[in-house]
């Protein structure tokens, strides 16, 4: 059981390129998280799409149930539209996904609610302790559920499912392709809520990345901030945004947090870690979506940016953004992230450890996570202690303090030092 904190060197890096370049040769020990370690890690989930989240069982259902009202209800069968283990969605399949399909299928009070809960079941089972699910407010005018009653809904689903291990945030999103009176709608609505329930802590922008000019949704974000809303913001996840300084103009929003921050340049870079801003990174959605640049692996696990984020001052929370479409737990991406990374064991507890700060709950909310994870990590053998130290500072504070790798006691684990030790 690993009670120790990272002792292997790791890149100082501060190019993206730098750190993708050089493959770790960590060894396996029993330092390495299995997937029961994930699953019974205490989680934050920071990134997680309410309709993008909904179990394709939980879709068939509710299809079905149309279908017996309505026989004419003429949309194609859940897993038709989406096969059972089919994850490979790019960008261009995946957008129409949710226009053509969800929203013609989740579109009543009823359904919403249903779906909600099913969701927020799933995330609880799945070991998640604090959850900040994030949604485009929709209005559906063949049901008559306005924009205010899918918010109202959502809430009462979330306050009924009043789970004492997982506590659930709403966050409301802006889609690119909102006009300026929808998005600024859209903050009302969060203030609204955020002031009358305390549920609605932020606002995201989201959708189809190839799509919009971000620059329409300055006032609305100013809003937000001079309203003490959390920010967040879709980031960076094509190659060519549609216009050419849009990441400029979304920093300048001021976010809290940053989703996906793929595409960056090295000035993008420098500046987001100057703000240690949080990165809220979701490994099989972009390898699924083939979001990323191919350097090793083909745009595999092995080219995702975690690698390099993980190792900064930058808090890194990881996220399903879709389950429903990518198919991967919370606790399948942690387990992935330490299989691909060699994320040991204490290393990845620290993960949430150290995002606890960037969620939008307040601050009774950050203690209790403190104390559920420091109770986790001491229950489970680890050497926590309450700092919120990054990895990067660690690192460093080893070093100044001689802990260097070179006087730990060194197992030889490569080929080449076995033979040299032998
Ligand atoms: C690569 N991942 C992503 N990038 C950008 N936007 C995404 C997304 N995944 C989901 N959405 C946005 O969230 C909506 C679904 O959830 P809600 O109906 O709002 O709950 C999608 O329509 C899309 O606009």
């Amino acid at each position: 059981m690993s009670t120790a904190p990272p002792t292997v060197p790791r890149p100082e890096s501060t190019t993206l390129a730098n750190v993708i370049e050089g493959l770790d040769t960590r060894p396996e020990t029993p330092d390495f998280p299995d997937q029961d370690f994930c699953e019974r890690l205490p989680k934050l989930e920071l990134h997680a799409h309410l309709t993008g989240s909904i179990r394709r069982e939980t879709l068939g259902e509710i299809w079905r149930k149309r279908k017996e009202q309505e026989p004419d209800f003429d949309l194609e069968d859940p897993l038709v539209a989406m096969p059972p283990g089919k994850v490979d969605f790019d960008l261009t399949s995946f957008f129409p996904l949710f226009s053509k399909y969800t929203y013609n299928l989740v579109n009543s009070e009823w359904s919403v609610e249903y779906a909600t809960k099913q969701v927020l079941q799933d995330f609880e089972s799945d070991g998640v302790v604090y959850l900040e699910l994030r949604t485009i407010p929709r209005a559906f005018e063949e049901t008559g559920l306005t924009k205010e009653g899918y918010v109202q809904t959502i809430l009462k689903a979330i306050k009924s499912f009043n789970s004492e291990k997982m506590h659930t945030r709403l966050i409301l999103a802006i889609d690119r392709q909102n006009t300026p009176p929808e998005a600024m709608n859209t903050v009302e609505l969060a203030i609204k809520y955020r002031d009358e329930e305390g549920l609605v802590v932020g606002v995201d922008l989201c959708g189809n990345p190839a799509a919009g000019d971000v620059r329409i949704f300055r006032d609305a974000f100013k809003k937000a901030k001079a309203n003490g809303l959390g920010i967040t913001l879709h980031f960076a996840e094509i190659e060519r945004q549609p216009i050419k300084d849009e990441l400029d103009i979304l920093l300048s929003f001021q976010p809290d947090r940053l989703g996906h921050a793929i595409h960056t340049s090295e000035k993008v870079l420098r500046e987001i870690r100057s703000r240690k801003l949080c990165i809220e990174l979701c490994l099989s959605c972009n390898v699924y979506a083939k979001m990323l640049p191919c350097r090793h692996d083909n745009g595999s696990f092995l080219d995702h940016h975690f690698k390099y984020w993980w190792r900064t001052d930058c808090p890194v929370a990881l996220g399903t953004d879709d389950i429903g479409v990518f198919l991967s737990s919370l606790s399948n991406e942690h387990y992935l992230a330490s299989q691909h990374f060699r994320v040991n064991k204490y290393e990845l507890w620290h993960l949430p450890f150290y995002s606890i700060d960037a969620i939008f709950g307040d601050h009774i909310e950050k203690e209790r996570l403190r104390s559920v994870l420091l109770a986790w990590g001491k229950e489970n053998g680890l050497d926590v202690d309450d700092d919120s130290e990054s990895v990067n500072e660690i690192i460093r504070n080893e070093q100044e303090n001689g802990e260097s790798f070179e006087e730990q006691e060194h197992t030889p684990n490569t080929a080449e030092e076995v033979r040299a030790a032998a």
